[in-house]
């Protein structure tokens, strides 16, 4: 059975849990509140009409700081419990939870006292609220917040926004829905001026959620009474309105009794003529049943809202936590293992970048199917072998004697000059693949989520790598200027062997000597030259490509991170954290995240125990 202690219990401990983590249905806005979703009793009316006096009556204890000027400047949220007849009353505050308060003028003390830690003795307003549980048995269970008094003028030492800031923080509370306005009005004052209305009527306009309260009866100029409001014809509300006779300042000084004043409240209207017939339905008492009983069905008809509430913030929150990423270890090896795990998970995606299933591979092999063969191609060997150049070179290379039969110096000059092209378009092509490796290095990085929110690894890992690719550049430029160079340092014999016969084949052999200083002769030379340039062209065009893939992209599979793991693995506990140094602003919202999951999830906690009584 549900009953109405554990639904306004469970709203208590749902509050309290709210105000802990700093939910209070103000400030923060980036996360949904669940202060705001919990029903509530806010007490609000204008200054001397009666507020306080009204709240000790229903608590039947006097407890709440008294004086002059503005005395109420932080929210008070009032849990009543009642407890066994014939138990102590005691209470209890939530930033004092090792104490329990027996003497409530030491209640008193500390609300004051309390009020001053956080606003100052400046007499400034705090929207931070006061948790006071109060346990007795002349209670019944109900939750009321005491607001500042509305006020017009701002009495000295305050600033004088006051007048304004108190109204902005009483509208926060009584604007939401949620929210059972108190209204408090006395009876020695013209209904149409009290702020209580003029507020409710402003944020409830059907008075569906505002209890009008009329103190003061016995203050009325004799002959006249308040009926007219008390029978709902002056202002009408969906609920009835409820007077009441709190102790007058005489009273308060003769130290009256709460409890005889409720019994003097009692006769009060008991013996009223003018009230009489209305006498049940009167006094603190019956306010604080009426309230009670409000409250619990308010709470009973928004716990399934509240609950949906509660599970889809859980939703949201932990998928947020997911994305943030799991808090980071403290200790030195746990770090360690976050690091590798995080170097592991980026090396995957790099790797998936070159072997296909991500884009990115596919262009070290335009670079050897594109660039390369159109480099070699632009070669300027038809420069190389003009009749000019050949005739020069193979001149030159005879000196004063010309050679007899064929020009050996000559034709060995001209392919050298050749070779030598071969170095640019071979460098090039190992200069295009680290590029494309970087940049495969730098995506990657981009796209490895775990580490997305460690900016100053992803830098360290880009370097490492990025410092590991020059080296196999290096090492790989090295590889292919040698290929070039074995060509030069070793002809291909097998190709001049064939030659002198194809010359023979070709023609008249007389011909051919006299042809020997003619410009046919030259072309030949070159032509022969260009062949034997265009095979080294076919072979160099087959195995730069491999060697390549060998000190390039195979190392960079195959040990990218290697050199960091061993660096990394000197490291000091201090340096391993600085590495797993997050975004502020990251680290401060997966905080907050994290505590508010705690409050929701708590909040569920509750609801399921007191689901589970029914
Ligand atoms: N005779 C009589 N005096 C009352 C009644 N209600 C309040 N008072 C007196 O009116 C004065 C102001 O009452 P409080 O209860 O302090 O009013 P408040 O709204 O809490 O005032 P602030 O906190 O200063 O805004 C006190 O001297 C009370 O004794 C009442 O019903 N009858």
């Amino acid at each position: 059975m549900t009953t109405m202690e554990s639904l306004i219990g469970l709203v208590n401990r749902i509050q309290r849990a709210c105000t802990v983590l700093g939910d209070y249905g103000d400030g923060d806005n980036t996360f949904s509140s669940l202060w705001e979703a919990l029903p509530s009793v806010a007490v609000v009316g204008g200054q001397s009409s009666g507020k306080s006096s009204v709240l000790e009556s229903i608590v039947g204890r006097d407890f709440l700081p008294r004086g002059s000027g503005i005395v109420t400047r932080r929210p008070l949220v009032l849990q009543l419990h009642k407890t066994e007849d014939g138990s102590q009353e005691y209470a209890e505050f939530l930033h004092l939870p090792k104490r329990r308060f027996t003497d409530f003028s030491m209640v008193r003390k500390e609300i004051q006292d309390e009020t001053d830690r956080v606003t100052g003795r400046t007499k400034q307003i705090s929207p931070i609220p006061i948790h006071l549980s109060i346990y007795s048995p002349n209670v019944v269970n109900l939750t009321l917040i005491d607001l500042p008094g509305l006020t017009k003028v701002a009495v000295e030492g305050q600033p004088d926004t006051i007048v304004q800031d108190i109204e902005t923080m009483v509208r926060t509370y009584v604007e939401k829905p949620n929210c059972i306005i108190l209204a408090i009005s006395p009876a020695n004052q013209d209904i149409a001026t009290s702020d209580a209305i003029k507020l409710a009527r402003e944020v409830d306009p059907t008075g569906e959620r505002t209890f009008g309260v009329l103190t003061k009866l016995d203050l009325m100029d004799k002959g006249t009474n308040a009926l007219d409001v008390l029978e709902g014809r002056s202002y009408r509300l969906q609920h009835p309105w409820v007077g009441i006779v709190n102790r007058s300042q005489a009273d308060i000084n003769r130290n009256v009794d709460m409890i005889v004043a409720r019994r003097k409240e009692r006769e009060y209207f008991a013996t009223s003529p003018d009230y009489g017939h209305l006498a049940n339905k009167m006094g603190s008492e019956y306010l604080a049943k009426l309230l009670s009983k409000q409250l619990e069905s308010v709470i009973r008809a928004r716990i399934p809202s509240i609950t949906s509430l509660i599970n889809k913030s859980i939703e949201e929150l932990e998928s947020e936590m997911d994305h943030l990423g799991r808090p980071i270890a403290v200790d030195a090896g746990a770090q360690l293992y976050t690091i590798l795990e995080l170097c592991r998970a980026f090396d995957r995606i790099f790797k998936e970048h070159l072997d296909g299933g991500r884009p990115g591979g596919d262009r070290i092999y335009g670079v050897f199917d594109n660039q390369l063969p159109a480099a070699l191609r632009k070669l300027p060997f038809d420069r190389h072998l003009s009749l000019q150049n050949v005739r020069k070179v193979v001149s030159e290379a005879d000196g004063y004697q010309p050679h007899l039969i064929a020009p050996e110096q000559g034709y060995r000059r001209l392919i050298e000059g050749s070779l030598n092209y071969f170095r640019g378009p071979s460098e090039a092509s190992v200069d295009a693949v680290h590029f494309v490796l970087k940049e495969l290095v730098r995506k990657s990085i981009g796209e490895t989520q775990e580490l997305r929110r460690f900016p100053t690894l992803q830098a360290e890992i880009a370097a490492a790598a990025n410092e590991a690719l020059e080296r196999f550049r290096d090492e790989s430029k090295k590889t292919v200027v040698r290929l070039v160079d074995m060509e030069s340092s070793y002809l291909t014999v097998e190709f001049f062997r064939r030659l002198p016969q194809e010359v023979e084949k070709a023609g008249n052999p007389a011909t051919s000597t006299v042809d020997r200083y003619t410009e046919g002769h030259f072309r030949r030379i070159g032509s022969n030259v260009s062949s034997y340039v265009g095979m080294v062209s076919e072979t160099l065009r087959n195995t730069i490509p491999k060697a390549i893939v060998y000190c390039q992209v195979r190392e960079a599979k195959l040990s990218l991170l290697n050199h960091f793991y061993t660096q990394i693995g000197k490291r000091e506990g201090k340096q391993l954290g600085q590495m797993l140094d997050e975004d502020p602003a990251l680290m401060e919202r997966r905080q907050q995240c994290a505590k508010r999951l705690e409050l929701y999830k708590a909040a569920r906690d509750e609801i399921d125990s007191v689901s589970w009584a029914r």
